[in-house]
């Protein structure tokens, strides 16, 4: 059943985080009449935070179906809206202007919800300027808290955010929803019975911040990498083996080819437009719509510039994955899909475990650099990597009134001697770097250092996994 009511809810698992969101919700709850625009990339937990929030109120929750005609989804709402209220008698709601006046009739105080409402725009756009007209001649008076969430980001903000968009202003407040951090996902997964720390740690590699994908972890018995490789993935039955298709087909309908390509493409390390344009063998100036659908609606890649570019028109931008499972997926199952599809898991599994160490450091990179830029956040201007034209790249650097500071991230542990090299490469890539604050700090961050005392004693930044909180 797609519209259901709020007042008795199953809990199957806890509800996590999002204490910031919740605040500002009761805030705006509160002060209602109120507008809330809640929205964030596919499967980040939209849903989950506006049910939990809506948890003991008297709330109305519609989803708006792509697959049903406005006729339909209005008749729904109000058959929705008279269960929830208790009201008795047959309520007039077939079509949006009595649905709507209905509504904004309501005198006592009551939270509304529309999931995924920018599909409207393509159901039946005028009844988001019904919206809009309903609200600002009758909204001031009631005591609606509306809510309206979309997991099509571009979208979304086109209707609330653009320049003279259909509900421009009218939206108290813009909450988009962010992936959970590496932190919150690692008590996660030990709440969820992943008792070994470094089983917690390939786990978040592998599905980084969204919640989604752990909630499988316990109904599928899965407590490491291989188990949830295997009973998550790489099995005809398996709960997560269309993941990416699921995902890809539902945001770009039939052109989801090409997006694929281009995903495949940037998880093969494929990262300024010239090299993505050669893999898929499409023409450099096609591609732009394609890599801002992707950023902007899919949010699963990001576009990059070196930190000492920022605030400039910088030519040296890289596309690049802001989530770990569609870099996995895309590198070894969409790029697997003869194997995949004839059942050959065993080869696929085989070829994961033989790069995993490799590929699992491009994302403990990530999470180690938005670790360390949250600690550094209140000494330094600018965080962020530094890449030049040649190759040449550093992991980190902290640009600052007082110095920098560069760090190189390694997903190992190292020892002393290690450390010391890794240190005597980064300095000699210092001078490369124009601009840079004076004087430059230089350091380390790695799963675990050795001697680490000692090279702190010598004035080297040396961070383990201890440091970030990520210790046993
Ligand atoms: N804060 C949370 N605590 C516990 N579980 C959560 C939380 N957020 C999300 N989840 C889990 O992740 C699943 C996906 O979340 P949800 O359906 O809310 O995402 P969404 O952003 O609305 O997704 P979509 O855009 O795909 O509809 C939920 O079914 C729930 O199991």
């Amino acid at each position: 059943m797609i519209i259901f009511i709020i007042i008795i809810l199953i809990i199957i698992m806890r509800f996590y985080g999002r204490e910031r969101e919740l605040e500002l919700m009761e805030h705006l709850y509160a002060r209602a009449p109120s507008f809330l625009v809640v929205t964030g990339r596919r499967r980040v937990g939209k849903t989950e935070l506006i049910l939990e929030f809506c948890r003991g109120k008297r709330a109305l929750y519609f989803y708006v179906d792509a697959n049903k005609s406005i006729e339909d989804l209005m008749e729904e709402f109000g058959r929705l809206m008279a269960d929830t209220l208790n009201l008795p008698g047959y309520i007039r709601t077939d079509t949006p202007e009595a649905f709507l006046e209905f509504l904004f009739s309501l005198k006592d105080p009551l939270i509304v919800v529309f999931d995924e409402f920018q599909r409207f725009v393509k159901i039946h756009p005028s009844f988001i300027s019904q919206l809009q007209l309903f609200w600002d001649l009758k909204g001031r008076d009631s005591r609606l808290c509306i809510i309206v969430s979309g997991s099509s980001v571009g979208m979304i903000r086109e209707i609330f955010l653009a320049g003279g968009a259909p509900l421009f202003k009218r939206a108290d407040n813009i909450l988009t929803l962010r992936p959970f951090g590496p932190l919150d996902c690692l008590t996660i997964l030990g709440d969820l019975g992943v008792e070994d720390p470094d089983d917690r740690l390939d786990l978040y590699l592998l599905f980084g911040g969204t919640i989604y994908y752990y909630t499988f972890l316990e109904k599928y018995g899965c407590t490491d990498l291989a188990s949830a490789l295997d009973r998550l993935l790489l099995d005809d039955l398996a709960p997560l083996r269309r993941e990416m298709n699921d995902v890809v087909v539902e945001a770009f309908g039939r052109e989801h080819a090409t997006y694929y390509e281009i995903l495949a493409a940037i998880a093969e390390g494929k990262v300024t437009q010239k090299e993505i344009a050669d893999f898929v063998r499409l023409p450099p100036t096609s591609l732009p719509p394609y890599l801002r659908d992707l950023v902007d609606l899919l949010g699963v890649v990001e576009y990059r510039i070196p930190v000492t570019e920022r605030g400039k028109r910088s030519k040296m931008g890289r596309y690049l994955f802001c989530d770990n499972f569609f870099r996995f997926y895309a590198r070894y199952i969409y790029r697997n899909m003869s194997l995949y599809k004839s059942g050959r898991f065993d080869l696929i599994r085989e070829r994961i475990f033989r790069e995993w160490k490799g590929f699992s450091g491009w994302a403990f990179e990530e999470m180690v650099q938005s670790l360390l830029s949250r600690d550094l956040a209140d000494r330094y201007d600018a965080i962020g990597p530094w890449w030049n034209r040649r190759g040449d790249e550093i992991d980190l650097v902290a640009l600052g009134q007082q110095g920098s500071l560069a760090i190189e991230i390694k997903n190992r542990d190292l020892t002393y001697s290690e450390a010391l090299r890794l240190l005597a490469t980064l300095s000699e890539k210092i001078p490369l770097v124009k601009c840079l604050p004076r004087p430059v700090a230089t350091g380390i961050a790695a799963r675990t250092v050795d001697e680490k005392e000692v090279l702190k004693e010598e004035g080297f930044s040396i961070v383990d996994l201890a440091d970030l909180g990520l210790g046993a």
